[in-house]
């Protein structure tokens, strides 16, 4: 199952979305901090997200928490960028890839772009800046999703 990562989260309503897409999909989310919010589960309870408890949750303190968290875990890490180079619906998914998005106010830092294994692009018009960071994380887990054979199934909800 693909995993989505949050880096540095500015906006709470974005987290907000993406928790309860990966709630309703059934993806594991990891968030790195300092976030721009609280992001302690109790808050996020606090905030009437009900969904996080249908959400495994990891939180890492920093990049570099993270990164040695991905190191034991493995997995590639898959960036989406409005930088990418690969289209995100041509690039080949893997069951245990890592997908990140960026912070809403400035994307990620150089660092973290050069540490991506792959750097995927939801192909835009010309001139328009970006896509909202919840929208470019559902548009990727569902390719994602849909490659690896990951969706949940149907027959197991409506038996
Ligand atoms: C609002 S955008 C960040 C905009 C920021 N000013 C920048 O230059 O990166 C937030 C995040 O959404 C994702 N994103 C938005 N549009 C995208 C696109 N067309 N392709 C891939 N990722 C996109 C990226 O992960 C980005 O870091």
């Amino acid at each position: 199952m693909p995993r989505l990562a949050i880096y540095q989260p500015d906006i709470p309503q974005n987290t907000g979305t993406m928790l309860r897409l990966a709630a309703c999909l059934g993806v594991p989310v990891e968030i790195i901090e300092p976030a721009a919010f609280d992001v302690s589960d109790r808050n996020l309870r606090r905030s009437g997200m009900d969904y996080i408890q249908h959400v495994t949750i990891t939180r890492h303190i920093s990049w570099r928490a993270f990164e040695a968290w991905r190191q034991e875990a493995g997995g590639r890490l898959v960036l989406a960028t409005t930088k990418g180079a690969i289209p995100y619906a041509d690039f080949t998914y893997r069951p245990d890839d890592v997908v990140l998005v960026g912070r809403e106010s400035a994307g990620v830092p150089e660092e973290v772009h050069a540490a991506a294994d792959a750097r995927i692009l939801i192909p835009m018009q010309p001139g328009m800046r970006s896509l909202n960071v919840a929208v470019t994380a559902a548009m990727i887990l569902g390719e994602s999703l849909r490659q690896t054979r990951s969706f949940p199934q149907p027959d197991t909800i409506n038996p």
